[in-house]
């Protein structure tokens, strides 16, 4: 199946098709809208008390602006072209609406174009006035739920500390080596090192605030501390294959750790030792998701798999919880800084000498880097990074050896957010422009599931889960781990 817009058929059609878009467009996001509203009106309260009377001015024309486009979605209007902003992509995005959407009304066009189109128009309400240029509405919600996951962030941060550590040769006494060669058993601990830590990266795209608003305290720590508890504290995710792979439905793990020790043995056979070895991850959600995703660099990094890694996040406010540059660097803070958490327990202090070293090591030298191009936040599918942002593709597919892609709506970006058929190869759906163009990186998916699309599934399961599960597609319950093995394929 070719992608052409509004022509293939939609996983999401629209929501006068779909119960889920609907709901999506009549409550969830008029919710989300609504918080926005709010903040912005405690805003006007202190400016008030302060006699900030522009940015007052500025403050109600936006709300003006925000009720205005919450009443376009309610009476199902035409979606309008962007106006003017200085973001960076208006003729850009107008044109892919006029090519493909043109004159469609909310609850008519598909999700996958409203979606972004509404938080793009957002971005612009606020671009265009002065004192709120670079203000972000969501920063509040997002701190907030990572103070939250303080307790979780600390039990994972002495776990994922000493999963590095335990994976080094010099910690690995001849006494521990119970009849196996040191070699065989480093080699098995970097194995369950490593699906400890990917799935871990995927567990975390659960704690999402664009899907789940009310993620309250109580309920997160209940949500992170079951995650904990399902194997991915303490090398879990080998030994507990019941628990954790009951709900991890497509799972090509074992594939992607082969390529990991691809990429270090080729460089060792080559001895180019120091030579470049770089993974880049399409972040997605702030917070504890973010913190998640870090660890999975930390033991990359660590451990010699990559001497490089490039986090791709948003430029502007997105789906509540999508990563900033500000996000970025006040997580590193955080976790650099013991008064952020209350205590001095050895996870504590494993996680701030953890976090110490990501802000002083990786990032301030340019191990780890942020890049923020204005096509993550595009209404694109993936495949056309090749023709709607060509020096990015061409930077990535230079240099990069693997390129992961985090949570549903990169997942359902990455294969066009068609309605394959469930038993298509992954590879197949992200289309041949990314995945099988020569010395193209491997592309990983990690995604809990929140929407229809999808992929790669054994035939069948889909109509099992069906009937056992119901609504089993939305809950961010599952989740699937999928590779398109790019350059790594033989
Ligand atoms: O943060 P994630 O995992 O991308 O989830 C957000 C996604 O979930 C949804 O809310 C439902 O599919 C979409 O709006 C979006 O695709």
């Amino acid at each position: 199946m070719e992608f052409e817009p509004n022509k293939t058929p939609y996983a999401y059609c629209s929501a006068a098709n779909n119960p889920f878009t609907q709901e999506s467009l009549e409550v969830r996001v008029p919710q989300i809208m609504d918080e926005i509203v709010n903040t912005v009106k405690r805003e006007l309260i202190q400016d008030q008390e302060l006699g900030n009377a522009a940015r007052v001015e500025e403050g109600n024309k936006i709300v003006q602006e925000l009720m205005e486009l919450r009443e376009e979605m309610k009476r199902n209007e035409v979606l309008k072209p962007l106006a003017k902003d200085s973001i960076g992509d208006v003729e850009e995005y107008n044109q892919y609406g006029e090519n493909y959407f043109k004159g469609e009304r909310w609850f008519e066009t598909p999700f996958i174009w409203w979606e972004p189109y509404l938080y793009r128009r957002i971005a612009g309400i606020f671009n265009r006035a002065v004192t709120y240029k670079d203000f972000d509405y969501f920063e509040h919600q997002k701190k907030k739920t990572f103070v939250a996951s303080a307790q979780a962030v600390i039990t994972l941060g002495g776990r994922a500390y000493d999963c590095v550590e335990e994976c080094k040769v010099e910690n690995i006494g001849e006494q521990q080596v119970q009849g196996l060669a040191l070699q065989d058993e480093m080699a098995k601990r970097r194995l369950v090192g490593f699906l400890e830590v990917l799935q871990t990266s995927l567990w975390g795209n659960q704690t999402d605030l664009s899907m789940f608003p009310d993620l309250k305290s109580g309920d997160l720590e209940k949500l992170q501390a079951k995650l904990l508890a399902s194997g991915n504290n303490g090398g879990g995710a080998a030994k507990d294959d019941d628990n954790i792979n009951k709900n991890l439905i497509s799972n090509d793990s074992l594939k992607i750790h082969q390529i990991f020790e691809r990429i270090n043995s080729r460089n060792e056979a080559n001895g180019t030792n120091g030579g470049v070895k770089r993974i880049d991850i399409v972040l997605d959600n702030s917070g504890f998701e973010l913190f998640n995703d870090l660890i999975f660099a930390n033991w990359a990094v660590e451990l010699g798999y990559a001497t490089e890694v490039v986090f791709h996040g948003k430029r502007i406010p997105w789906y509540v919880s999508d990563v900033t540059r500000a996000d970025f660097e006040w997580t590193l803070e955080c976790c650099s800084n013991a008064d952020f958490f209350s205590g001095n327990s050895q996870d504590i202090l494993k996680l701030i000498k953890m976090g110490q070293r990501w802000r002083d090591q990786y990032y301030k030298t340019g191990v780890w880097r942020f890049e923020d191009d204005l096509f993550w936040t595009g209404p694109y599918p993936t495949k056309y990074i090749t023709k709607y942002a060509p020096e990015l593709w061409k930077k990535i597919s230079a240099a990069s050896d693997m390129l992961l892609f985090k949570g549903d709506l990169n997942y359902r970006k990455l294969v066009s957010d068609l309605k394959w058929p469930e038993d298509t190869p992954f590879e197949t759906a992200i289309g041949k422009s990314i995945s099988t163009a020569p010395g193209v990186p491997a592309i990983v998916a990690l995604r809990t599931l929140k929407a229809d699309t999808i992929v790669g599934l054994s035939s069948g399961l889909s109509a099992r889960l069906d009937s056992e599960d119901p609504g089993w597609k939305h809950k961010g319950k599952y989740g699937v781990i999928q590779l398109g093995a790019g350059k790594f394929r033989d």
